[in-house]
């Protein structure tokens, strides 16, 4: 384990912003902080961060890293955006890579690779607030990876972003992953956690309504059902209950005792002209919705 948070909670007035959190981030994979507007995700994040102390509760990093400069460890890029400095890029590299502790060789290797491996070579020399709001941004994702932190916390990392930086930066957060990096990526955007998150936790008002392994959770709230695409309109017979249809896509249910096989015999018989044949993936986005509601 990387991170581990205990019965934590913070109040702010009358808003139990965090209600009793405990979960662990498991070292070297990308895990995925979901919930909607106000669920206390941020909250967490300045606790873990030590930015904001909780009312109770602990917050503990991993074996082997020390607790008392636990941001030395941990890269964080915030929701809010904003390194609208007259300092030019490089500079301000260098100096958020020392700041995290690395020696000045260590520090202008790391700078050189990411401003390189970001497209931002050019602009090295220049002034912050010159560039562009999408490489501003880049920047400031640089300086929260230019340590090469040994757990890396990303808020909405892609907004903002065009479509050919977003594949650029999530080529890298793969990267950093491959590397060892235990990442928390913090989003809204359900397509984006279910193309990068291997785990995940769900708050909803404060609280930790769902987590675990991604894949489980989607094969589990997925049901039995399969897709079947087919090149003419499936008739409906008595080996499957037909559950939606959408053009050539048909969502159904095989009836107790009938297996695939069957169903692929029918489907030959019928020259039914069968395209693919998958079993039904729920998306993200409906677990997501069905979670809050059952616990609104
Ligand atoms: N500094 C603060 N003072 C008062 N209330 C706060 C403060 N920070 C957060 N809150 C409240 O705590 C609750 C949780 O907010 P938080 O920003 O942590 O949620 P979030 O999940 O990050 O939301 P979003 O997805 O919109 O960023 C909200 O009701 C918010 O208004």
């Amino acid at each position: 384990m990387i991170l581990s948070v205990e019965d934590v909670s913070k109040t702010f007035g009358a808003t139990k912003a965090v209600k009793q959190v405990s979960f662990s981030i498991p070292e070297g994979r990308i895990c995925g902080f979901l919930g909607p507007n106000g669920a206390g995700k941020t909250t967490l994040i300045r606790m873990i961060m030590d930015i904001y102390k909780p009312d109770v509760g602990t917050v503990t990093l991993g074996k082997g890293l020390e607790d008392a400069k636990r941001k030395n460890h941990i890269g964080y890029l915030p929701e809010e955006r904003g390194l609208y400095t007259k300092t030019k890029v490089r500079e301000t590299l260098l100096y958020f890579a020392r700041l995290k502790g690395l020696d000045a060789a260590k520090a202008s290797e790391n700078t050189d690779y990411f401003l390189d491996r970001l497209g931002m070579t050019p602009v090295a020399d220049t002034q912050i607030e010159k560039l562009s709001k999408g490489n501003q941004q880049k920047i400031q994702f640089i300086s929260a990876i230019v340590s090469r932190p040994r757990l890396l916390i990303l808020d909405e990392p892609f907004s903002g972003l065009d479509p050919v930086n977003v594949r650029l930066v999530s080529e890298v957060i793969r990267e950093l992953r491959q590397s060892g990096i235990s990442i928390v990526l913090s989003t809204h955007q359900m397509g984006q956690a279910e193309t990068f998150c291997e785990q995940i936790f769900l708050f909803n008002k404060g609280e930790l309504i769902l987590s675990g392994e991604l894949e489980p959770i989607i094969q589990q709230n997925s049901g039995g059902s399969l897709i079947v695409e087919t090149e003419r309109e499936l008739a409906a017979c008595d080996l499957f209950d037909i559950l939606e249809r959408e053009e050539r896509r048909t969502k159904i249910e095989l009836k107790p005792d009938i297996t695939t096989q069957d169903l692929l015999h029918w489907l030959a018989w019928q020259s039914a002209g069968l395209i693919s044949l998958q079993p039904y993936r729920v998306p993200l986005a409906d677990i997501f919705i069905r979670e809050v509601a059952a616990h609104g």
